[in-house]
């Protein structure tokens, strides 16, 4: 008998519908019928109060743009893409949802089922998510496959999906290039104690967020074409890092293979090596270094480190990665190089050793260490399988297409990262250093230490 009832040919009646949906929608479903009996019965009070809240809105929004922006704006974009679009309301969801055949017919009473839009939220103009409650039998897979169509129909750039839950779903809906400004360098902190290692900042993301990082626990890896704007993701946060340079509880040692990007930073890095021969010697004393912190720690029972002047954290840097591990000619060193590498990447989170890298291609023969970089960057770059290769399996299908980005000038440092919760791909635009930002950096520095200097302060000198 239940079966007989379970399957009933009849839909459930439109009373019975629209009642669920007002008790879904309660403040539309209060609300709009409120503000019409208002409007009906005191014409001229409604209109008074309408009239002082848009006013006051204008006001704010001219008096305070960045309160309005960041209190007010989110919200009335939320209304305007969820209640004033056709593309998420009634007929407009449903045909787009029939479009990306993410829809199903009820077996029994053929009730055509859609999934259903559970919450819109506009992080910033260029970028909207919309969590979804997907129906029964429909996998992430599903909703991958449709996301290209899912972009056209919703007359966007960009469509990346995420599993929230076993039958709901975010979609991140990208309108346009949500970068259309240069990022200007970060402020250098005026103290160490200012200076937050595990937030450092790199620049921005899609949805108007900073852009943070630790770098106490991670390698950086940073892939990117010729001209994607490697370089400035590498620079960005030693303006955070700064008052710890000059301090010395933060070591850079510089590999410049190519001889030409990173010998602005020379007078601060505790070691400076251009070309190739310099750079393998700089990648074997930095190993050597590493273990002779281990013992030291060892020695003192200690199994973690702290960054200070006495057990700094070294960073070494290593502006191209293929001529250190792939491309040079002597093949000795290279090995040399690899192993160095491959034993930073395993071992050095724990005594404060570690490696930031850029490459042209983040292929395994070009980067045989590459899993060992725990936080990786993908910039534009030429093949549609360098995403994945950075970034991990399924990164471009979820949405991280780093290959078409477009070869331009504008779109330098903008890239990808990975969320590591929830493996999201995440538009992100490092803050570019001008030459003159860099002098000002170099300077910063080395004033920090030539006054720590006269008053007999305890900075680690520089060797290079
Ligand atoms: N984050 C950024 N924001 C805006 N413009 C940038 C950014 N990064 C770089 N640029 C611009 O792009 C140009 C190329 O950048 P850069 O030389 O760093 O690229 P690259 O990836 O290091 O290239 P290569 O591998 O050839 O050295 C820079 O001269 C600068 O004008």
């Amino acid at each position: 008998m239940s079966e007989n009832h379970s399957k009933s040919k009849r839909k459930t009646g439109r009373e019975w519908r629209a009642a669920a949906w007002a008790a879904r929608h309660p403040l539309i479903s209060t609300g709009v019928p409120a503000l019409g009996y208002a409007a009906a019965t005191a014409p001229e009070l409604s209109a008074a109060v309408a009239g002082t809240g848009l006013a006051a809105a204008i006001a704010w929004g001219r008096a305070h743009p960045d309160s309005f922006d960041h209190l007010v704006l989110p919200h009335l974009r939320n209304v305007r893409r969820r209640w004033l679009s056709t593309t998420y309301t009634g007929p407009g969801w449903r045909r787009n949802m029939r479009e990306a055949n993410l829809v199903r017919e009820h077996p029994s009473t053929g009730e055509l089922l859609v999934p259903r839009i559970l919450r819109l939220r506009s992080y910033s103009a260029a970028v909207e998510t919309v969590w979804v409650k997907t129906l029964k039998g429909q996998t992430l897979k599903h909703w991958i496959d449709a996301a290209e169509v899912l972009a056209a129909c919703f007359n966007a750039e960009r469509v990346t999906v995420e599993k929230i839950a076993p039958t709901r779903v975010a979609l991140v809906v990208q309108r346009r290039e949500p970068f259309t400004y240069t990022i200007p360098a970060p402020a250098i902190p005026a103290t160490v104690e200012e200076v937050d290692l595990g937030s450092v900042h790199f620049g921005y993301d899609e949805f108007g967020r900073e852009w943070t990082e630790s770098v106490v626990n991670n390698h950086l890896l940073v892939a990117g074409a010729s001209g994607s704007g490697k370089n400035s993701v590498l620079w960005a946060p030693l303006f955070t890092l700064a008052p710890m340079i000059a301090a010395g509880s933060v070591r850079l040692w510089l590999c410049d293979p190519k001889q030409v990007e990173l010998n602005v930073a020379a007078p601060i890095a505790y070691r400076y090596a251009s070309g190739e021969e310099a750079s393998a010697e700089v990648v074997s004393e930095f190993l050597e270094d590493q273990q002779a912190t281990q013992a030291k720690l060892h020695e003192q029972g200690l199994r973690k480190f702290t960054p200070s002047v006495e057990t700094p954290l070294n960073i070494l840097i290593v502006d191209e990665l293929g001529a250190v591990l792939a491309y040079a000619s002597d093949r000795m060193r290279m090995a040399r190089n690899r192993q160095g590498m491959a034993l930073v990447g395993s071992q050095g989170r724990a005594t404060g050793h570690l490696m930031w890298g850029a490459v042209q291609e983040p292929t395994k023969d070009t980067v045989p260490v590459r899993d060992l970089f725990t936080l990786r960057v993908c910039l534009r770059v030429t093949a549609a399988v360098h995403p994945e290769m950075v970034l991990g399996d399924g990164a471009r299908t979820r949405g991280a297409l780093a290959d078409e980005i477009p070869n331009v000038g504008e779109t330098a440092g903008i890239g990808f990262k990975v969320v590591e919760r929830t493996r999201t791909p995440v538009r992100v635009r490092a803050a570019f250093a001008t030459d003159e930002d860099l002098k000002a950096l170099v300077k910063f520095v080395l004033d920090e230490r030539a006054e720590s200097d006269e008053q007999g302060g305890a900075h680690l000198r520089l060797v290079a």
